[in-house]
């Protein structure tokens, strides 16, 4: 267990816990991703922090160690526009790995036809400013709306405070949106605070926007272990998780987020993080529909069946 340090930031969990809990037969990891190795698949020179190596491999085999059938990556920063890993990954996978891809609105119809083929379906726009440098908002309506001609989604990752000033970008978009990580909300703000009612007005509104019920190592400031010894983890972050599951069933999904970039803090064993799941599921019907149903009406339609 335990991890090392790289760059600036941790490394991922080396030797995760294997859950206690037991996901449901076709549970899908909806949120993580695959960095180079880099020597294969350099990382990008306009990125803003440098990865360690986390490849295909590590990934398929932490997605059987902890229960998972199917995996979606997300394109990180740090490989920009360069699908290349992402690509190599949902190939290797022998159809249960869907992708998420960055692109510019200079994208060919050929490649976006090559990433259709490899088995993405979504794009990601990046609004924290750590990460990236921000496209141009029209720049990302074009790339919105040739995508949607593909079936694909828009993955979107912000900042709560940027919510107000990015609410009428978010809710013109022709496509199924689903938000990263809740849109890292503040948990030390009430749940019934103006705040999170903004992006529960953002879901009510708005059927179309789907929510990750993720990260909660991100946002919490009770950390791994709950500072009221319940020794159960993030719990500042349960309530925020809890009343998406509860109130939006259908429209959650849930990831490791491996290899967790650019934690400083404390690098969460991605087994913990599974048992993190009935707590903000707390049914197993909740817990079907955030880890089967909801990933396969998205990333799998085809197979009709969960
Ligand atoms: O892995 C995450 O989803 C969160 C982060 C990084 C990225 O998403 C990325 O670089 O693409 C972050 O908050 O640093």
């Amino acid at each position: 267990g335990g991890f090392t340090k790289t760059g600036d930031w941790l490394d991922w969990y080396d030797g995760p816990t294997r859950p206690s809990f037991k996901l449901p037969p076709g549970a899908i990891g909806a949120h993580c991703h695959v960095f180079g190795p880099g020597e294969k698949f350099p990382y990008a020179p306009e990125r803003k922090y440098t990865p360690c190596d986390a490849s295909k491999e590590q990934l398929f085999a932490l997605r059987d160690h902890l229960g998972f059938t199917r995996n979606v990556i997300v394109q990180g920063t740090c490989h920009s526009v360069d699908n290349r890993a992402l690509m190599d990954a949902c190939l290797a996978s022998n159809g249960r790995a869907r992708g998420i891809a960055t692109v510019r609105r200079t994208v060919t119809n050929e490649e976006l036809q090559a990433l259709h083929k490899a088995g993405v379906r979504g794009v990601r726009f990046n609004f924290v400013k750590r990460l990236v440098d921000f496209m141009p908002k029209e720049d990302l309506r074009e790339i919105a709306a040739r995508v949607a001609k593909l079936g694909w989604h828009v993955v979107i990752y912000f900042e709560a405070e940027d919510l107000p000033e990015l609410w009428d970008f978010f809710t013109s978009l022709p496509t199924t949106i689903v938000v990263d990580h809740m849109g890292r909300p503040d948990v030390s703000k009430s749940v019934d605070g103006p705040e999170f009612a903004l992006f529960l007005k953002f879901m009510r509104d708005y059927k179309n926007v789907w929510s990750k019920v993720t990260c909660p190592e991100r946002t919490s400031k009770t950390g791994p272990r709950a500072l009221n010894g319940e020794e159960v983890a993030y719990t500042d972050v349960i309530p925020f998780a809890r009343r998406l599951v509860e109130e939006f069933p259908d429209r959650v999904l849930w990831g490791t987020d491996w290899p967790h970039p650019n934690l400083k803090s404390h690098m969460p064993d991605d087994g913990l993080l599974v048992d993190w799941i009935p707590h903000i599921a707390p049914t197993e019907e909740l817990q079907y529909k955030l880890l089967v149903e909801n990933p396969m009406r998205l990333y799998w339609p085809e197979s009709g069946q969960d």
